[in-house]
Order: structure tokens, then sequence, then C-alpha cells
């Protein structure tokens, strides 16, 4: 047969089209060309398929939003290595409120204006609200468990709502006398450590110990006895771990399929923190059993609570470990961080410390520390909080979410499977929204006396406080109780103490550590009580 004279047309393209037509080949060559530009044909379009898994374009003929151009096969990553919130800042002036780009194989869609995030992730919660199966965060550390990081199905439903029974407004009422007590003992520890006031002290893993004991308070019943107890510097190390590998555009290999099954850094230390997840919370949930297995008198508390339901739950021991580990690293390196911010910033804005002290005084007075119930009566209190948690965000990307079916906004085209985020770095720093949005400035918060719990059910968007625990059906369920813990910190350790920075000691602010949550780097401050009475309150 003359491969010349047949009558497949898409052969006789190819060659016309690549102009090498030879009139005297063989039929052998002829037949190998063929062959070759068969398979360069398939491989193009699988690799298309791999690279753009998603459509780009809906059946009405909207594309997806705009955004910058990526590299082959990296897509925009290398542009998000260091410091992400600030090139997603940058490409949301560049290409508006509802931008997309691609790492690897997945889309990324990023939101930047309020009443779009309420329009999508809150209005549209059925279909906004899974998580990416990510390689990292969800199969490796998690294996498919928990709350955090699993799509929207029925484990997630079952494990958030184990967990919310726990985490709700009247729960967290009764942990008020544990938040109360480990507020005292945080500024005892930093009284004795700082020697009132005369040594330098570096607050971080005091504020992470705080932290640490509401957690194991409200899941095993349990604290740890002081900054030196081995469990401490385990557990802030696991947070930290924790945060350094879960970045969300972070891990190339969450988003290129082929590195997933070659030997990487990523995946040890992944697996690495999983077994170490599973031996510490789980293994603490395991010596809790024991205990009631001999009939011993136990607390009431979360690890109970799921030990004694995991047959009807059908929980197995992974299921176990893993919930804990939610509380114990999603509520730990949280509101520990942002204690931390409060304790880099606030030695640096004299006359702010001086204007929360006169209302303290005022409010509360010298001969008692301030408690939940006077925070309707400090707003200037409420106001410096909030602006710390504009100003420092500790997770400027959030959790992100996933989208479960196409869906068309604005005539821009989301396909189903793309990675969603709530920009919040770019909302907190609306010019628009907050006047000189670069200084630190708690006036701006001074008429808004919401918590953020309610503040995030709104109905203006525009009007909510900042974004810092996310939103929609994934809004974060430890908030109720974040809240009550930071307040108390805070608020007692202003009452407390005057804090200054050290000569020559200046505190960087904006270098962070954490890819996922940030912290400050770590720093020393001098934490001088304010007067005499400070000893006798505490009781020391
Ligand atoms: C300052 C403190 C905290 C911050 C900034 C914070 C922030 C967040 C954010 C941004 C999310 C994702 C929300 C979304 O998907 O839109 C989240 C989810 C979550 N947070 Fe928090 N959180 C804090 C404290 C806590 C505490 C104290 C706990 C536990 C007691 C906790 C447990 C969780 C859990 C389990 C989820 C997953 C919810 C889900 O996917 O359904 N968080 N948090």
């Amino acid at each position: 047969m003359d491969f010349m004279s047949t009558s497949n047309s898409s052969f006789s393209a190819q060659r016309l089209a690549l102009g090498i037509v030879h009139q005297n080949a063989s039929n052998t060559q002829l037949a190998v060309l063929s062959a070759s530009l068969s398979a360069i044909a398939f491989l193009l379009y699988h690799f298309r398929e791999w690279v753009f898994p998603s459509r780009l374009v809906d059946k009405h003929g909207y594309s997806i939003p705009p955004g910058p151009i990526g590299l082959p096969i990296l897509g925009s990553f290398p542009f998000l290595t260091h410091y992400p919130e600030l090139t997603l800042d940058y490409w949301a002036k560049k290409f508006g409120p509802l931008y997309s780009f691609w790492l690897g194989n997945q889309l990324f869609v990023i939101i930047s204006d309020p009443q779009i995030v309420k329009d999508l992730i809150v209005t549209n919660g059925a279909i906004f609200s899974s998580r990416k199966n990510m390689f990292i965060k969800s199969q490796t550390i998690f294996e498919g468990r928990g709350i955090t990081d699993t799509p929207y199905n029925e484990c997630w439903r079952k494990h958030r709502r184990i967990a919310s029974a726990f985490l709700v407004q009247r729960a967290v009422d009764g942990y008020n006398h544990t938040l109360d007590f480990e507020a005292t003992e945080l500024l005892k520890e930093l009284y004795r450590h700082g020697q009132a006031g005369a040594a330098p002290i570096n607050p971080q893993p005091h504020a992470g110990r705080c932290s640490l004991n509401n957690m194991m308070s409200i899941v095993y019943g349990d604290r740890t006895d002081s900054i030196n107890h081995p469990l401490v510097a385990h557990a802030l190390k696991l947070s930290r771990e924790f945060m350094n590998c879960t970045g969300p555009v972070s891990n190339l290999v969450d988003f290129i399929p082929l590195l997933q099954k070659l030997p990487n850094r990523m995946t040890s230390r992944g697996k690495k923190l999983h077994r170490a997840l599973v031996e510490t919370y789980g293994g603490m949930a395991l010596e809790f059993e024991e205990r009631m297995k001999s009939g011993e008198r136990v607390p009431e508390c979360f690890a109970k609570a799921i030990l004694e339901a995991r047959e009807e739950e059908k929980l197995d021991h992974k299921d176990i470990s893993i919930l804990c580990s939610a509380f114990m690293v999603g509520g730990v390196e949280t509101t520990g961080s942002i204690i931390q911010w409060f304790s880099a910033l606030i030695p640096t804005y004299p006359e702010i410390q001086a204007k929360a002290h006169e209302e303290l005084d005022r409010v509360v007075g010298r001969d008692r520390l301030p408690t939940l119930e006077d925070e309707k009566n400090l707003p200037y209190i409420h106001a410096i909080i909030k602006e710390i948690e504009r100003v420092h965000n500790p997770f400027w990307l959030g959790a992100p979410h996933f989208s479960m079916q196409d869906f068309t906004y604005r005539g821009q085209f989301i396909p189903k499977d793309s990675v969603v985020i709530i920009n919040s770095y770019t909302m907190h720093h609306d010019p628009s929204r907050h006047t000189d949005h670069h200084i630190f400035n708690p006036e701006r918060y001074i008429k808004d006396s919401t918590l953020s719990s309610e503040s995030a059910n709104l109905a203006n968007p525009y009007e909510r406080d900042h974004w810092m625990f996310g939103a929609g059906r994934r809004i974060c369920p430890g908030m109720w109780v974040a809240e009550r813990e930071i307040f108390l910190c805070i608020s007692r350790i202003l009452w407390a103490f005057r804090m200054h920075e050290i000569p020559g000691e200046p505190i960087d602010l904006k270098e962070y550590d954490g890819l996922s949550g940030r912290s400050p780097v770590p720093f020393r401050i001098r934490m001088v009580p304010r007067d005499d009475r400070v000893k006798d309150v505490l009781g020391l």
C-alpha cells in the first residue's frame, strides 16, 4: 500500500503541517514517522490533560478568572516560596478581586473581596466547603482523618460534630475557670522568669505553654506544671513542624503527582510527623484509656468522651489520635502566635500601652486582675486585640477551600476541583476599609464591640472585623475558646507589666517563622511589673 495515496487525512495533514514530506521515503520510514507523530500527539494530549485537568471555559464560553502566566509544569510556584501573602496581594492589585493561577496541575482561585467571600464561601457553601486531598497534609500527615483537612464528606461531618460539642459557646463556658487559671499562671511565670523586670525574657515559650495547657485541659483533663516539663518543648516542636510542613502553596510535591512516587524530604518529614502525632497524642489517649480501665476516677474531657463513644462512632486509634491532634496542634500555635505577636508589637508602642493602662486602671483598678466580664467595659483592650489580629493574622492563606462543582460567578468560571483561597492579607490591608492600613492603630476598632465569633455572622461582609478565623461551613470551630483565652492573657499582661524593648535588640516585626502559621522570630523584651500590687494580686 502506498502511504502517499492513503486517505488518512490526519496523517497527511501532520506531514504537510510539519513540512517533512519526502517523495522517496520508504514505507518503513513513513510507518516509523507515522507512529512517532501519533505518539507525540498522544503525549501532548495527555500532557495537556495532566497540566490542565480542569476545563478552562464553561458551556457559555466564560473563562477562568485572569491571572499570572506561570512557568511550564511549575506554574506560579517559584513566585510563592517566600512571603506568599505579599505575592497574592500584588496579584490582587494587578488582576482584581477574583483571579487564578496554576501550581503544577492544580488551579487556584484567589478571593480578595469580602462580598465575593460571602457569595462563594458562605452563600454557596454547599459547593465551596471541601478541602483538597493534599498529598503532604491530608494524605501523609493526617492519613485522611480528622477535621481540618478532610474533604466535605461523612468523615468530616462526624469528626466536626464530635469536636464541636467541646468547642461551642456553652461548652466553652465550662472552661472559663481553666482559661482564667492558666492566664494567671502565665503572668506568674513571666514575673518569675523575667525576675520582676530585672532580666530580659523571651515570652514565646511561655505563651505556647499557656495555650498548650488550655488544650490539654480540654482534651485530657491535664496540664504541664512548668516550662521545663518535657511535653512543652516536644508539643511546641510538633506544632511548629506541622506549620512548616503544610503551607497551602509551599509543597511542590502536592501539585506534581510524579514527585509523590519518588523519595523526597517533604514526604519523609510528613510521615515522621504523622508517627509523632499518633505516638504523642494517640499515646496520651491510650494512657487515659488505661486509667479508665483500671477503674480510676478520670476527669471529664474530650478524650474520655471519644473513648466512650468509639464503638458507636466507629472510631479507630488513628481517628482518636488525629482528632486529639486537631486540638493540640490547631489550638496551640494559633492562640500562642497572637500572644507572641502582641508581646513583640506592644513594647514598640509606649503610647498605646499607656492608654491601655489608663483604661485598665479606671475600669478594673489595681486590686484584682481583669476578668471575662470586664471585656465589654474595656473597648480599648478589645480594639488592641482586633488590631493585632488584623495586622498579624497567623494564617494569611487560611486553610484553603476546594470546589465540588463547576460554578460561574460574575462571568468568571470556577471549575470543579479548584483550590479557593480567602486572601485575608489583601482584605486586612484594604485602604478603602482601613485608612493608613500599614499603621498599627487600635482606634480603628474602638467602636466595634463585637466578638470576632459574632462579627463573622454580620449580614454586611464589609463590616466584619477581620478574616482570621476563615468563613462559611469550615470556619474555625475553636474561635470561642481562642477569643476568651486571648482576651484573658492580653488584658492581664497589660494590667501587670510595662513592656520594654531592650536597647540594641530591635524586634523584627517583618520576618516570621513558619510557612503555614506565622509566629515572630525569637526576641527578648523586659517585662517590668507596673507596681507592688502585681506581686500581691498574683499571690507571689
Ligand atoms: C487565634 C487562634 C486561631 C486561629 C487564627 C484559627 C484559624 C483557623 C482558620 C483560618 C481555619 C480555617 C477556616 C476556613 O476553612 O475558612 C481554622 C479551622 C479550624 N480550627 Fe482554628 N484557629 C484558631 C484557634 C483554634 C483553636 C483554639 C482550635 C481548637 C480548639 C481550632 C481548631 C480548628 C479546627 C478543628 C479547624 C478545622 C475546621 C474544619 O475544617 O471544619 N482553632 N482555624
